[in-house]
């Protein structure tokens, strides 16, 4: 399949959206689809449609698109699956999600990354593209089959050892330099391994109380620096996973004003625009994750960071773990949380409500920008006519009750278990099919 054609499986069927305000301005509109397409806003009667969802002025997206997904197929499905991972994608406003390969076996080959895509069609409710691995076992050691990867049916384009550091600097610049030959991205896992022995938790006050060997921020910040070089110097494009420290953005925002050469981009995952390291009180492993939670000073200065495009998009790190590796002591743990249906309500808690975002502004940071950066032409699109109808349809008023054992992921580890937060998806729309409606995802079978 192409680029061209339709991932989640085009309907056929016309499907209007009654009263609908793209990005959340101006009056109610009516759109029509039509065979995977929008056909027209406007007015529209009705009368020919297959499907009408009465939206009552609900904010209309662009369809959603996670550059940080843990979907742990192969090898971790007592956690999560494709199946379980797309449904929670799509009743989260995902149309699109990159599939990271820190699976089992890794995904460094042709072979898994075709598997991994496969799988994510079969389900059909997002277009799953797997993320290849930099080097071959993520041992850092050596590239992975790069090339073979980016040529293979499964068509990589981003590639990340995430979950681990690609830290030789020379090993990096090579994957620069030889994904750049496709338009390839590098995303990397910023943490200097030397630095960080051991490591649990945010260096500082907290960490030192609870005995809890520290993460400090430094080890992100020298990454990223080293990178956004290495970038500069291959002409490369490198991609900055999950920035957690108010020392990221400032360098970052140093680094855009006088680069000028290669590109860079870079994620803020949700949980690090929300929690801090005070949760450390808990002893709670579910507020575990790499990077750590940081203070309330990274808090705001990557909720500015955002608002200023200085970090260019929202990305989950949708982290799902067994119960075996979240209900045990804090060492023990493994680090991770789930974000696919909760990222939404987190930013609109975060940025929209206190005016950083406005609608617009979120379309870019959940949509355009992570569409652009996977490389995905039919995602991230404006919302008009002749455009593939990848669409999410908000509702940003509703308050919810965040519960783990209610979220479609196999895995139950949210961070903001108990927390109400506002705004709902009320439709997700993948190529002209409604894949999730009402907090429900409309069964495969039912497509024509
Ligand atoms: N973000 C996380 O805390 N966990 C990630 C990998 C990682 O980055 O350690 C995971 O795969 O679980």
């Amino acid at each position: 399949m192409t680029e061209n054609e339709h991932p989640t499986g085009a309907s056929g069927r016309r499907i209007l959206l009654r009263e609908v305000r793209p990005y959340g301005t101006g009056d109610p509109v009516d759109l029509l689809i039509d065979d995977g397409v929008v056909v027209g806003i406007g007015q529209h009667s009705g009368t020919d449609a297959d499907e009408i969802v009465h939206a009552g002025g609900a904010v209309l997206l662009p369809g959603f698109v996670d550059l940080h997904t843990h979907l742990r197929e192969p090898g971790g499905e007592d956690a999560e699956t494709v199946e379980s991972g797309s449904t929670a994608a799509a009743l989260g406003g995902y149309t699109a999600v990159l599939a990271m390969a820190n699976t089992d076996p890794v995904a460094d080959n042709a072979v898994v990354v075709e598997h991994v895509r496969r799988r994510g069609r079969e389900v059909g409710l997002v277009d799953v593209r797997p993320v290849g691995a930099v080097t071959a076992g993520l041992d850092g050691k050596r590239l992975a089959e790069i090339g073979s990867m980016a040529r293979s049916p499964a068509e990589v384009r981003v590639f990340s050892d995430d979950g681990h550091c690609v830290d030789d600097p020379l090993l990096m610049r090579r994957a620069l330099e030889y994904t750049r030959a496709f338009d390839g991205v590098v995303a990397q896992h910023a943490q200097d391994p030397r630095l960080t022995p051991g490591s649990q938790a945010h260096e500082g006050p907290n960490a030192a109380r609870l005995g809890l060997a520290g993460w400090p921020a430094a080890a992100e910040e020298s990454v990223v620096a080293r990178d956004c070089m290495l970038a500069e110097h291959t002409g490369g494009s490198l991609h900055v996973c999950h920035v957690s420290s108010a020392g990221t953005a400032d360098f970052l925002r140093w680094w855009r004003a006088r680069s000028t050469a290669g590109s860079v981009s870079a994620e803020v995952t949700p949980h690090h625009l929300l929690l801090t390291d005070e949760l450390l009180e808990t002893y709670d492993p579910l507020y575990k994750v790499n990077p750590p939670l940081r203070t309330d000073e990274d808090v705001h200065a990557l909720r500015t960071a955002l608002a200023e495009g200085v970090v260019d998009c929202v990305a989950t790190d949708h982290a799902p773990h067994a119960d075996q590796d979240k209900d045990c002591e804090w060492s023990a743990a493994r680090p991770g949380m789930l974000g696919l249906q909760t990222a939404l309500s987190v930013l609109v808690r975060t940025m929209v409500r206190p005016g950083l975002l406005d609608w617009r502004g979120v379309a870019r940071v959940l949509s355009e920008t992570p569409a652009r950066v996977a490389g995905l032409s039919r995602q991230g699109r404006p919302i008009g006519v002749g455009e593939p109808a990848n669409l999410t349809l908000v509702d940003p008023d509703t308050e919810w009750t965040v519960r783990g054992a209610e979220l479609a992921s196999t895995a139950v580890n949210t961070p903001f278990e108990g927390m109400v937060l506002p705004g709902r998806v009320l439709a997700t729309i993948s190529e002209g099919r409604i894949t999730a409606r009402d907090g429900k995802v409309e069964p495969i079978g039912g497509r024509s």
